[in-house]
């Protein structure tokens, strides 16, 4: 395992400079965010000019309320009285690369019209019965869809998309089929075998995810050789930093869909959770999506960026492309995975 030496630290982004049409740093804004998106794939997204603080710490006091009832009330909103998916979700009920996560969590999805929970993720989600906690957290997902549009708007200005292209990205996003997870961390025991949350990738397009202030607790793997110091690889090459809480932001990281669309450009980074602290920690990340029945292809602003990167390194041999992907395809694939009762792991590859 690297040592993590230094004062590597991810960018931080503001959203600002995107909320209004006219904002003079739009552009400074989308290069530094495509340079956030190339060298790191994670980044901290500054959104204290879009929410007030106050409400997601609310929203972390209505995860504790839960998290604290006694498991069985916790277990009558259990994802097996569902789809499979939505619901709540025992500890060490998720399984990352084979091993048990200490963690547990509540999921929802976007609802779908004819719910019907004999199929995995087309079931209702459920909610706790404790006061005011649908009513908050729905206002936190209209917020986080909306700054998902936002974000990916931002993203085709820093890759150079025509209006006409980003149109087109936009039709793919336009009704995305989200999802949000609640998660509760107790602190992981030293003889544990296994994460907080194991090491993976996220499988879809942004996640904005909002954690209470424990430091420590998230790394991200870097292994660009120009972010990294050669003292302090580990044996993959690569060097995990710690992403702790910055007050007024969420951690924004890109998922595997926006891989595909920028042909690999952009990477999904790997990252984990390790909380060993005395607490109990708590994060609330959205996966912003692209809808289900996108058809995920490399667009073609990636492509005219890594068509002449490679002209000006006189490279020959043809641009390698990845596959299209159907998402809502890739999603149910990853859910097959997600349990331990399946054996694979929610964050497995
Ligand atoms: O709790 C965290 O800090 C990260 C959780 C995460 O990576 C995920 O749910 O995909
Ligand atoms: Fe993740």
């Amino acid at each position: 395992m690297g040592r993590a030496t230094g004062p590597a630290s991810l960018p931080v982004i503001s959203v600002e400079p995107f909320l209004s049409l006219g904002n003079p740093e739009r552009l400074s804004a989308a290069a530094a965010l495509h340079n956030a998106c190339t060298d790191y794939g994670f980044f901290y997204l500054d959104i204290s000019s879009y929410v007030d603080p106050s409400e997601p710490e609310e929203l972390t006091r209505l995860a504790h309320a839960f998290f604290a009832l006694p498991q069985d009330e916790k277990e009558k909103i259990s994802i097996s009285n569902e789809d499979g998916v939505r619901g709540y979700q025992r500890l060490k009920d998720n399984v990352t690369n084979g091993k048990a996560d200490n963690h547990e969590a509540i999921d929802f999805f976007r609802p779908v019209a004819n719910p019907d929970k004999t199929k995995t993720v087309w079931g209702e989600n459920q909610w706790p019965s404790i006061p005011s906690f649908k009513e908050k957290y729905d206002i936190w997902i209209e917020k986080m869809k909306k700054l998902g549009l936002i974000v990916m708007e931002a993203m085709a200005i820093g890759l150079g998309m025509t209006p006409e292209e980003w149109a087109r990205l936009r039709s793919q996003i336009d009704d995305s089929f989200w999802v949000m997870r609640i998660i509760g961390y107790p602190p992981l025991p030293n003889d544990f075998d296994g994460f907080s949350c194991g090491a993976h990738k996220d499988y879809g397009c942004l996640t904005f995810l909002y954690a209470d202030p424990t430091p420590g607790a998230l790394q991200v793997f870097l292994n660009q050789p120009s972010l990294v110091d050669g003292d302090s690889t580990t044996n993959d090459g690569g060097r995990w930093i710690s992403a702790d809480p910055i007050p007024g932001c969420v951690v924004c990281n890109i998922g595997e869909m926006w891989e595909v669309w920028t042909n690999g450009l952009y990477k999904s980074t790997l990252h984990r959770v390790l909380h060993r602290g005395s607490n109990y920690r708590v994060s609330i990340p959205f996966f912003f999506e692209a809808n289900f029945d996108a058809l995920v292809v490399p667009l073609s602003a990636a492509r005219r960026i890594q068509e002449a990167d490679r002209a000006s390194r006189e490279l020959k041999e043809p641009l390698k492309m990845y596959e299209p992907i159907v998402y809502g395809d890739f999603l149910l694939k990853k859910l097959a995975g997600n349990y331990a009762t399946s054996g694979q792991g929610r964050y497995a590859d």
